[in-house]
């Protein structure tokens, strides 16, 4: 019998990013593809998604994606003048938390789910830099669906955009000082893409109220 690890298989931990003024971690394959597909359509089914809409120079629109956000008791998200209900921790979600917890080393309180539909379907440029996620907020990453592209680009000084592909099943941990130099997005693409989930395990500040 053979012991020897297989040399292609993709490492089974967090590998450091080399991007300056970040801490920045990545796997591959953190979840296999069978197990992806099938987590894939429980978040799908299970997921109260919602579809909020956001005021943008004075002009309210559909955000371009569904959302979901779900928490302890006592957490409350508020960005781009939304504040975000809190849904409970699906079985589903409890297993994902706690899985990224074992991975990462870092515990979180709540979880914002966003579906992207298609191509259409993105995140504007912006940093996790609310007040109630701290100083240096650790935000873990989790993929699930189309790859899509996660671009980076630095705040105060000149640094070539970073670009990474977030694959099915893959988690992305960012943490340091990566929300106060670094903006991030998922721009719209130009090509067919089919559905991706995107989970954000977050640690927020429990205020009162
Ligand atoms: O979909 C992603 O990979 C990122 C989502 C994101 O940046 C956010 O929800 O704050
Ligand atoms: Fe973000």
């Amino acid at each position: 019998m053979s012991v020897t690890p297989d040399l292609f298989e993709a490492p089974r931990q967090l590998e450091p990013l080399a991007v300056p003024d970040a801490d920045l971690r990545f796997m591959h394959a953190f979840y296999p593809p069978d197990e992806c597909a099938a987590l894939f359509a429980t978040l799908m089914a299970e997921t109260p998604w919602r579809q909020e809409r956001i005021e943008v120079w004075g002009k309210v629109h559909d955000q371009p994606r569904l959302t979901s956000w779900h928490g302890d008791a006592g957490t409350r998200y508020t960005y781009s003048g939304i504040t975000l209900d809190t849904c409970p921790w699906t079985p589903t979600l409890t297993r994902l938390r706690q899985d990224v917890e074992a991975a990462t080393g870092q515990r979180y309180n709540s979880v914002l789910l966003n579906l992207y539909r298609d191509r259409h379907d993105s995140v504007g440029w912006h940093s996790d830099n609310e007040r109630e996620l701290g100083g240096e907020p650790v935000i873990a990453s989790l993929s699930f669906g189309a790859t899509r592209s996660f671009r980076l680009r630095h705040r105060e000084r000149l640094h070539a955009p970073v670009n990474i592909s977030l694959t099915d099943g893959s988690l992305l941990l960012m943490a340091g000082a990566m929300q106060r130099h670094w903006q991030h997005a998922v721009p719209k693409e130009s090509r067919e893409k089919g559905p991706r989930i995107n989970l954000t395990f977050r640690r927020i500040q429990p205020r009162p109220g």
